[in-house]
């Protein structure tokens, strides 16, 4: 048994870097607004600005793919678009899950950018049986009994999880029994997982928590004094 990601390799089977896979959806999101605004072609250096990367960084990750750019031209903007949808799977529509339709999994369901990025949302499952039936961004909330049967009929490869934390595991545990074989996780729980088994976790709280320790050390660097390291106040 693997603990979400911990056992998989660093790399996939196309030998593109886990970390380059990592930074795809963001070249995405800067060349898809780029589309939008009809814009041709782009340097890797104003891509690389607009995606929050080092540029160097952006042509490595490039190369992976087999695009190169055209010196003193650029990327082509449509075909980087469709090389990085295709390497990431968004040219088919992958149909997902959310299981939990409580605060967060209603606001995930009313998100429309999933289905422009190649997700469509194929059921909404909760446990509650006052909740079954309820439309929730035009979809009814079905119960979570039906979870096998909804899994299979629309061949459902990713499930979102949203319940509380103590029922994760189990709704975990039933997902991948039915066939899911990646799973977005926003409950605060690490989720044990077979192998084969892809496990993302979105936890907001931590991120906050990183923040916090980057503006104390702010404050801290505010405190020292101008010609020596020695803050004027010792943290407790
Ligand atoms: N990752 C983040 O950044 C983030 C942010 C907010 C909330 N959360 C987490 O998301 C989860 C949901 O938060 P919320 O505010 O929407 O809670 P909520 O109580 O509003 O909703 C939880 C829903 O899960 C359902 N549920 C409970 N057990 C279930 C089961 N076994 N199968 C199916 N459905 C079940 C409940 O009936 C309820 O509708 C919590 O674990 C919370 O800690 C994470």
């Amino acid at each position: 048994m693997a603990t979400g990601r911990s056992h998989r390799p660093a790399t996939r089977s196309r030998g593109i870097p886990e970390a380059t896979v990592a930074r795809l959806p963001l070249y995405l999101r800067a060349l898809t607004a780029l589309s939008e605004r009809s814009v041709p072609t782009v340097s890797s250096e104003e891509l690389a600005a607009a995606a929050g990367v080092n540029s160097a960084k952006l042509r490595k990750d490039f190369s992976y793919l087999g695009s190169y750019g055209t010196r003193g031209v650029g990327y082509d903007v449509e075909y980087l678009v469709y090389q990085i949808s295709r390497e990431l799977g968004l040219t088919q529509d992958w149909p997902v899950v959310i299981v939990g339709i409580g605060n967060l999994g209603a606001a995930l369901a009313n998100y429309g950018g999933f289905a422009s990025r190649g997700f469509r949302v194929a059921a909404l499952l909760d446990a509650d049986p006052a909740l079954a039936g309820r439309l929730v961004a035009g979809l009814p909330v079905r119960h979570i009994d039906e979870l096998e049967s909804i899994v299979a009929d629309n061949q459902v490869s990713i499930g979102v999880i949203a319940t509380p934390a103590g029922a994760a595991q189990e709704v975990t545990d039933r997902l991948v029994a039915a066939g899911v074989t990646s799973i977005l996780n926003f409950a605060p729980t690490v989720l044990t997982v077979p192998d084969g088994v892809d496990v993302r976790k979105v936890d907001l709280s931590i991120e906050l928590q990183i923040l916090a320790f980057h503006e104390q050390r702010k404050a801290g660097e505010d405190r020292q004094d101008p010609d020596g390291d020695v803050p004027a106040v010792m943290p407790a």
